[in-house]
């Protein structure tokens, strides 16, 4: 039977990642398979210490897995080394985490064009790149502006600009209003949606039912484990199957 539904961008077979710390280890993931496709909008919400950020960090080579197999565009990753997955991770995905993560003695204009340099692009290339990227994110002016001048919704921004200057065919987002106001927040939701239906891939994880409305499709994960898979219609209106108990509802 032919398969006519976008290609998987993103593929993973019983992922299980262990964290050995201090006390008792914590499995964090527990055994996850997950299949990601071109253009969708995939938020991973549950409860804190649910494994969600684990679960992140694997998809995106940032922690290695303890078993289990990952794809990105149905290649395998599994003999990929670190220099393997720094290379990978340029071109294939961009990520934005909670605290931003910018280079705080770099200014805005080099933050982002750095990525498109280490990825080769020609520096004219990538001046031009962060320039229409940093317009459309509403940050013009602000480029030789260092982080710390910033606030926090504006270096949000950046840092998306950043993810996004080699157009990686997917976006993983983990807590990217976490640390924002509301109006920061409702920005990045706007900006998500805005990438989201001009094609861009994205896997976002938040404990935040707002953020997650805004997927097509939402990951309840619970103690290490997808607890419910649910398509939304829209991104507005309620799955088609309900997941853990209260995580859609949505407060003010
Ligand atoms: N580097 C680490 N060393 C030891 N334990 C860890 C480490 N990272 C995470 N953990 C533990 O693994 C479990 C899952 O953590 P994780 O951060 O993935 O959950 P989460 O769902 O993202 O939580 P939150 O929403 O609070 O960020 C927790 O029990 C956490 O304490």
């Amino acid at each position: 039977m032919s398969d006519d539904r976008p290609a998987p961008v993103l593929r993973a077979e019983g992922l299980v990642k262990t964290h050995h710390g201090e006390g008792a280890p914590a499995h964090a993931v527990r055994g996850v398979d997950l299949c990601v496709r071109q253009g969708e909008f995939v938020a991973i919400t549950g409860p804190s210490g649910a494994g969600k950020s684990t679960l992140l960090h694997l998809l995106g080579g940032l922690q290695r897995p303890d078993a289990g197999r990952l794809w990105l565009d149905g290649e395998s990753t599994d003999t990929y080394g670190e220099a393997r997955w720094a290379v990978e991770r340029r071109k294939r995905i961009g990520i934005v985490f909670q605290f931003f993560n910018l280079v705080s003695n770099l200014s805005v204009a080099d933050n982002v064009e750095l990525p498109a340099l280490l990825a080769g692009t020609p520096p004219k290339q990538a001046r031009t790149e962060r320039e229409a990227l940093l317009a459309e994110l509403g940050l013009t002016g602000k480029e030789r502006s260092m982080p710390g001048e910033l606030s926090g919704g504006e270096q949000q921004r950046v840092a998306l600009a950043r993810a996004l200057v080699n157009h990686p065919p997917l976006l993983l987002a983990d807590e990217p209003a976490g640390s924002l106001d509301s109006k920061g927040t409702r920005e990045v939701m706007r900006l998500l949606s805005r990438f989201h239906q001009r094609g861009q891939t994205i896997v976002l994880v938040t404990h935040d039912a707002r953020l997650a409305s805004a997927a097509d499709r939402v990951i309840s994960f619970f103690d290490g484990r997808i607890a419910d898979d649910a398509e939304l219609d829209g991104g507005s209106t309620p799955p088609r199957r309900s997941g853990i108990s209260g995580v859609l509802e949505l407060k003010d």
